[in-house]
Protein backbone atom coordinates (compact mmCIF):
# COMPACT_ATOMS: atom_id res chain seq x y z
CA UNK A 1 0.00 0.00 0.00
CA UNK A 2 1.79 3.33 -0.96
CA UNK A 3 3.50 5.16 2.16
CA UNK A 4 0.92 8.22 1.76
CA UNK A 5 -2.46 6.15 2.18
CA UNK A 6 -0.40 4.02 5.07
CA UNK A 7 0.03 7.29 7.06
CA UNK A 8 -3.87 8.32 6.67
CA UNK A 9 -5.19 4.83 7.53
CA UNK A 10 -2.87 5.16 10.43
CA UNK A 11 -4.11 8.50 11.41
CA UNK A 12 -7.75 7.47 11.08
CA UNK A 13 -6.80 4.36 13.22
CA UNK A 14 -5.13 6.91 16.20
CA UNK A 15 -7.91 9.20 15.47
CA UNK A 16 -11.12 6.35 16.35
CA UNK A 17 -8.60 5.48 19.56
CA UNK A 18 -8.66 8.75 20.51
CA UNK A 19 -12.55 8.93 20.15
CA UNK A 20 -13.06 5.66 21.68
CA UNK A 21 -10.97 6.89 25.06
CA UNK A 22 -13.64 9.92 25.11
CA UNK A 23 -16.34 7.09 25.66
CA UNK A 24 -18.44 7.33 28.99
CA UNK A 25 -18.17 3.84 30.17
CA UNK A 26 -14.89 2.20 30.54
CA UNK A 27 -15.51 -1.11 29.77
CA UNK A 28 -16.93 0.25 26.10
CA UNK A 29 -12.73 0.84 25.59
CA UNK A 30 -10.62 -1.62 23.80
CA UNK A 31 -8.50 -2.91 26.96
CA UNK A 32 -5.22 -1.32 27.00
CA UNK A 33 -2.25 -2.84 24.85
CA UNK A 34 0.93 -3.57 26.70
CA UNK A 35 3.91 -1.10 26.04
CA UNK A 36 6.69 -3.70 25.83
CA UNK A 37 7.08 -7.23 24.55
CA UNK A 38 7.62 -10.78 26.96
CA UNK A 39 10.65 -12.59 26.18
CA UNK A 40 10.84 -15.90 26.10
CA UNK A 41 10.15 -18.08 29.51
CA UNK A 42 13.38 -18.78 31.60
CA UNK A 43 14.41 -22.57 32.20
CA UNK A 44 14.84 -23.74 36.23
CA UNK A 45 17.45 -26.11 36.51
CA UNK A 46 15.36 -29.85 36.83
CA UNK A 47 17.95 -30.42 40.21
CA UNK A 48 16.01 -27.25 42.11
CA UNK A 49 12.75 -28.79 43.83
CA UNK A 50 10.11 -26.75 42.40
CA UNK A 51 6.27 -26.55 43.65
CA UNK A 52 3.15 -28.86 41.48
CA UNK A 53 2.18 -26.53 39.56
CA UNK A 54 5.73 -25.40 37.86
CA UNK A 55 4.88 -27.93 34.58
CA UNK A 56 1.34 -27.67 35.39
CA UNK A 57 0.88 -23.84 35.14
CA UNK A 58 -1.94 -24.70 37.20
CA UNK A 59 -3.16 -22.05 39.55
CA UNK A 60 -4.23 -24.79 42.11
CA UNK A 61 -7.39 -23.55 44.38
CA UNK A 62 -6.65 -22.01 47.47
CA UNK A 63 -5.96 -24.86 50.14
CA UNK A 64 -8.52 -24.44 52.87
CA UNK A 65 -6.03 -25.32 55.43
CA UNK A 66 -4.02 -22.77 57.45
CA UNK A 67 -0.20 -22.66 57.23
CA UNK A 68 0.78 -23.49 61.06
CA UNK A 69 4.46 -24.69 61.17
CA UNK A 70 6.15 -26.80 63.90
CA UNK A 71 9.58 -25.37 65.01
CA UNK A 72 11.70 -27.52 61.90
CA UNK A 73 9.12 -25.41 59.75
CA UNK A 74 9.63 -22.49 61.16
CA UNK A 75 13.31 -22.38 60.57
CA UNK A 76 12.65 -23.21 56.54
CA UNK A 77 10.24 -20.28 56.47
CA UNK A 78 12.47 -18.10 58.25
CA UNK A 79 14.85 -19.37 55.23
CA UNK A 80 12.47 -18.73 52.71
CA UNK A 81 11.48 -15.06 53.82
CA UNK A 82 15.22 -14.47 54.08
CA UNK A 83 16.06 -15.03 50.99
CA UNK A 84 13.12 -13.57 49.24
CA UNK A 85 14.32 -10.39 51.20
CA UNK A 86 17.77 -10.84 50.06
CA UNK A 87 16.30 -10.99 46.40
CA UNK A 88 14.30 -8.15 46.43
CA UNK A 89 17.13 -5.97 47.85
CA UNK A 90 19.10 -6.91 44.89
CA UNK A 91 16.15 -6.14 42.52
CA UNK A 92 16.10 -2.52 44.01
CA UNK A 93 19.54 -1.88 43.34
CA UNK A 94 18.45 -2.09 39.74
CA UNK A 95 15.94 0.28 39.52
CA UNK A 96 16.76 3.48 37.25
CA UNK A 97 16.00 5.45 34.22
CA UNK A 98 16.33 3.25 31.24
CA UNK A 99 16.56 -0.47 33.00
CA UNK A 100 13.78 -2.72 32.00
CA UNK A 101 11.64 -4.50 33.92
CA UNK A 102 12.75 -7.90 32.00
CA UNK A 103 16.10 -7.08 32.79
CA UNK A 104 14.80 -7.48 36.71
CA UNK A 105 13.61 -10.34 36.04
CA UNK A 106 16.40 -12.07 34.75
CA UNK A 107 18.49 -10.86 37.60
CA UNK A 108 15.57 -12.34 39.88
CA UNK A 109 15.11 -15.54 38.25
CA UNK A 110 19.40 -15.67 38.26
CA UNK A 111 19.41 -15.09 42.11
CA UNK A 112 17.02 -17.19 43.33
CA UNK A 113 18.16 -20.84 40.89
CA UNK A 114 21.94 -20.00 42.11
CA UNK A 115 20.19 -19.96 45.51
CA UNK A 116 19.30 -23.44 44.90
CA UNK A 117 15.44 -22.31 45.20
CA UNK A 118 12.62 -21.80 42.13
CA UNK A 119 11.13 -18.33 41.62
CA UNK A 120 7.15 -19.30 42.71
CA UNK A 121 5.40 -16.77 40.31
CA UNK A 122 7.05 -18.67 37.11
CA UNK A 123 4.34 -20.78 36.05
CA UNK A 124 1.79 -20.22 38.29
CA UNK A 125 -1.01 -19.85 36.38
CA UNK A 126 0.70 -19.58 33.32
CA UNK A 127 2.30 -16.24 34.74
CA UNK A 128 5.45 -16.46 32.06
CA UNK A 129 8.13 -14.86 34.92
CA UNK A 130 9.83 -15.25 37.95
CA UNK A 131 8.71 -11.37 39.47
CA UNK A 132 6.07 -9.72 39.49
CA UNK A 133 6.71 -5.87 38.26
CA UNK A 134 4.08 -3.48 38.83
CA UNK A 135 4.36 0.10 37.25
CA UNK A 136 2.45 3.07 37.78
CA UNK A 137 -1.39 2.28 37.76
CA UNK A 138 -0.38 -1.28 37.34
CA UNK A 139 -2.18 -2.50 41.01
CA UNK A 140 -0.30 -6.16 40.94
CA UNK A 141 0.92 -8.53 39.19
CA UNK A 142 2.48 -7.29 36.22
CA UNK A 143 4.51 -8.75 33.98
CA UNK A 144 8.23 -8.02 33.30
CA UNK A 145 8.96 -6.63 29.59
CA UNK A 146 10.69 -4.25 27.51
CA UNK A 147 9.54 -1.20 28.60
CA UNK A 148 12.03 0.64 30.15
CA UNK A 149 11.79 2.19 33.43
CA UNK A 150 11.44 6.23 33.46
CA UNK A 151 12.38 9.24 35.75
CA UNK A 152 9.13 9.59 38.11
CA UNK A 153 7.61 6.06 37.55
CA UNK A 154 7.30 4.44 40.70
CA UNK A 155 7.45 -0.02 40.83
CA UNK A 156 6.36 -2.71 43.12
CA UNK A 157 8.68 -5.85 42.93
CA UNK A 158 7.07 -8.82 44.28
CA UNK A 159 9.57 -11.52 44.70
CA UNK A 160 8.65 -14.75 46.57
CA UNK A 161 11.07 -18.24 46.50
CA UNK A 162 10.35 -21.53 47.14
CA UNK A 163 13.41 -23.05 48.76
CA UNK A 164 13.41 -26.30 50.39
CA UNK A 165 9.76 -26.95 50.19
CA UNK A 166 8.26 -23.46 51.35
CA UNK A 167 7.54 -20.02 49.72
CA UNK A 168 8.38 -16.31 51.19
CA UNK A 169 6.55 -13.82 49.76
CA UNK A 170 7.19 -10.15 50.20
CA UNK A 171 7.32 -7.06 48.08
CA UNK A 172 8.28 -3.05 47.78
CA UNK A 173 7.50 0.27 46.07
CA UNK A 174 10.98 1.70 44.11
CA UNK A 175 11.36 5.06 42.54
CA UNK A 176 12.76 5.71 39.35
CA UNK A 177 14.89 8.51 39.84
CA UNK A 178 12.92 11.38 40.95
CA UNK A 179 8.79 10.90 41.75
CA UNK A 180 6.22 13.38 42.48
CA UNK A 181 5.71 14.30 45.95
CA UNK A 182 2.00 13.27 44.97
CA UNK A 183 3.40 9.66 44.02
CA UNK A 184 5.61 9.29 47.05
CA UNK A 185 2.90 10.55 49.51
CA UNK A 186 0.93 7.55 48.22
CA UNK A 187 4.13 4.85 48.43
CA UNK A 188 4.94 6.09 51.96
CA UNK A 189 1.28 5.75 53.13
CA UNK A 190 1.13 2.36 51.37
CA UNK A 191 4.14 1.33 53.70
CA UNK A 192 2.49 3.25 56.68
CA UNK A 193 -0.66 0.95 56.53
CA UNK A 194 0.74 -2.16 56.33
CA UNK A 195 3.20 -1.64 59.36
CA UNK A 196 0.64 -0.61 61.26
CA UNK A 197 -1.37 -3.57 60.65
CA UNK A 198 2.10 -5.93 61.45
CA UNK A 199 1.36 -4.27 64.85
CA UNK A 200 -2.07 -5.39 65.83
CA UNK A 201 -1.00 -8.73 64.73
CA UNK A 202 -0.86 -11.80 67.35
CA UNK A 203 -2.18 -15.10 68.51
CA UNK A 204 -6.11 -14.87 68.71
CA UNK A 205 -6.38 -11.40 67.05
CA UNK A 206 -9.35 -11.70 64.02
CA UNK A 207 -7.78 -11.43 60.98
CA UNK A 208 -10.35 -8.85 60.02
CA UNK A 209 -8.52 -6.69 62.29
CA UNK A 210 -5.96 -6.15 59.81
CA UNK A 211 -8.36 -4.41 56.49
CA UNK A 212 -9.87 -2.56 59.40
CA UNK A 213 -6.49 -0.99 60.42
CA UNK A 214 -5.43 -0.51 57.01
CA UNK A 215 -8.86 0.59 55.56
CA UNK A 216 -8.68 3.28 58.40
CA UNK A 217 -5.39 4.61 57.16
CA UNK A 218 -6.52 4.44 53.35
CA UNK A 219 -9.36 6.75 54.50
CA UNK A 220 -6.98 8.93 56.37
CA UNK A 221 -5.19 9.86 53.09
CA UNK A 222 -8.68 9.86 51.52
CA UNK A 223 -6.56 6.90 48.92
CA UNK A 224 -8.41 3.93 47.45
CA UNK A 225 -8.32 0.83 49.16
CA UNK A 226 -8.46 -1.61 46.56
CA UNK A 227 -10.32 -4.94 47.48
CA UNK A 228 -10.29 -7.57 44.89
CA UNK A 229 -6.67 -8.60 45.79
CA UNK A 230 -6.14 -10.05 49.59
CA UNK A 231 -2.97 -11.31 51.16
CA UNK A 232 -2.66 -15.11 52.12
CA UNK A 233 -1.95 -18.27 53.76
CA UNK A 234 1.73 -18.90 52.70
CA UNK A 235 4.29 -21.71 53.61
CA UNK A 236 4.51 -25.23 51.90
CA UNK A 237 1.76 -23.53 49.30
CA UNK A 238 2.21 -20.27 47.95
CA UNK A 239 -1.83 -19.67 48.89
CA UNK A 240 -4.21 -20.51 51.23
CA UNK A 241 -6.48 -19.54 53.77
CA UNK A 242 -6.92 -17.17 55.50
CA UNK A 243 -8.00 -14.65 52.35
CA UNK A 244 -6.01 -11.60 53.98
CA UNK A 245 -8.42 -8.36 53.06
CA UNK A 246 -7.03 -4.84 53.14
CA UNK A 247 -10.37 -3.61 53.78
CA UNK A 248 -13.25 -3.44 56.70
CA UNK A 249 -14.95 -6.91 56.24
CA UNK A 250 -16.29 -9.77 58.28
CA UNK A 251 -14.47 -12.33 57.34
CA UNK A 252 -14.28 -15.29 60.11
CA UNK A 253 -11.22 -16.30 61.80
CA UNK A 254 -8.35 -15.24 64.12
CA UNK A 255 -4.59 -15.45 64.12
CA UNK A 256 -3.03 -18.77 65.38
CA UNK A 257 0.73 -19.19 67.20
CA UNK A 258 2.98 -20.92 64.47
CA UNK A 259 0.42 -19.39 61.57
CA UNK A 260 2.17 -17.77 58.37
CA UNK A 261 0.51 -15.06 56.40
CA UNK A 262 1.07 -12.25 54.38
CA UNK A 263 -0.50 -9.06 54.24
CA UNK A 264 0.13 -7.04 51.06
CA UNK A 265 -2.22 -4.03 51.07
CA UNK A 266 -2.83 -1.96 47.82
CA UNK A 267 -3.75 2.23 47.97
CA UNK A 268 -4.71 4.17 45.05
CA UNK A 269 -4.64 7.83 44.54
CA UNK A 270 -7.86 7.49 42.56
CA UNK A 271 -10.80 5.07 42.04
CA UNK A 272 -9.69 1.31 43.52
CA UNK A 273 -11.72 -0.35 40.72
CA UNK A 274 -9.63 -2.87 38.35
CA UNK A 275 -10.15 -3.31 34.37
CA UNK A 276 -6.96 -5.61 32.93
CA UNK A 277 -4.89 -5.56 29.79
CA UNK A 278 -5.48 -6.88 26.40
CA UNK A 279 -3.40 -9.87 27.95
CA UNK A 280 -6.83 -10.39 30.35
CA UNK A 281 -4.52 -10.69 33.81
CA UNK A 282 -2.37 -7.46 34.17
CA UNK A 283 -4.64 -5.60 36.88
CA UNK A 284 -4.36 -1.84 36.62
CA UNK A 285 -7.17 1.36 37.47
CA UNK A 286 -9.94 1.55 35.80
CA UNK A 287 -9.22 5.52 35.74
CA UNK A 288 -5.36 5.82 35.20
CA UNK A 289 -4.92 6.19 38.71
CA UNK A 290 -1.60 5.49 40.53
CA UNK A 291 -0.92 2.38 42.61
CA UNK A 292 0.96 1.19 45.45
CA UNK A 293 1.54 -2.21 46.99
CA UNK A 294 3.96 -3.40 49.94
CA UNK A 295 3.82 -6.90 51.36
CA UNK A 296 5.54 -9.11 53.95
CA UNK A 297 4.96 -12.45 55.07
CA UNK A 298 4.42 -12.66 58.74
CA UNK A 299 4.73 -15.78 61.63
CA UNK A 300 2.29 -15.18 64.13
CA UNK A 301 4.41 -16.04 67.85
CA UNK A 302 3.74 -15.43 71.26
CA UNK A 303 2.69 -12.35 72.19
CA UNK A 304 3.14 -10.75 68.32
CA UNK A 305 4.19 -11.43 65.05
CA UNK A 306 7.79 -11.76 63.37
CA UNK A 307 8.82 -10.09 60.02
CA UNK A 308 10.20 -12.90 58.18
CA UNK A 309 11.01 -11.08 54.96
CA UNK A 310 12.18 -8.09 56.97
CA UNK A 311 15.06 -5.93 55.42
CA UNK A 312 17.76 -3.52 56.97
C1 LIG B 1 -0.50 -14.48 33.47
O1 LIG B 1 -0.66 -15.24 34.65
C2 LIG B 1 -0.97 -14.59 35.80
C3 LIG B 1 -1.31 -13.26 35.79
C4 LIG B 1 -1.63 -12.67 37.03
C5 LIG B 1 -1.55 -13.40 38.23
C6 LIG B 1 -1.20 -14.72 38.17
C7 LIG B 1 -1.04 -15.51 39.44
N1 LIG B 1 0.15 -15.00 40.12
C8 LIG B 1 1.36 -14.87 39.55
C9 LIG B 1 2.24 -14.33 40.49
C10 LIG B 1 1.50 -14.12 41.65
C11 LIG B 1 1.82 -13.58 42.91
C12 LIG B 1 0.80 -13.55 43.85
C13 LIG B 1 1.08 -13.01 45.23
O2 LIG B 1 0.58 -13.48 46.25
N2 LIG B 1 1.85 -11.98 45.34
O3 LIG B 1 2.06 -11.42 46.58
C14 LIG B 1 -0.48 -13.99 43.54
N3 LIG B 1 -0.79 -14.48 42.31
C15 LIG B 1 0.19 -14.56 41.39
C16 LIG B 1 -0.92 -15.33 36.97
CO1 LIG C 1 3.99 -11.21 46.68
CO1 LIG D 1 1.32 -12.61 48.16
Amino acid sequence: RPAGLKVVSQARKGLSELLSLTKKDESERPPPLRPGKVSPTLEVPPHIPRPPYADSGMMPDWDPNPQIHDAAGIEKMRAAGRLAAQVLDMAGKMVAPGVTTDEIDKAVHKMIVEAGAYPSPLNYGRFPKSVCTSVNECICHGIPDSRPLREGDIINIDVTVFLDGYHGDTSRMFYVGEVSPAARQLCEATKEALNAAIKICGPGVPIKEIGRTINAIGDKYKYGVVKVFVGHGVGTVFHSWPHVAHHRNNELGVMQKGMTFTIEPMFTTGRPTERYWADGWTAVTADGSLAAQWEHTLLVTDNGVEILTAYE
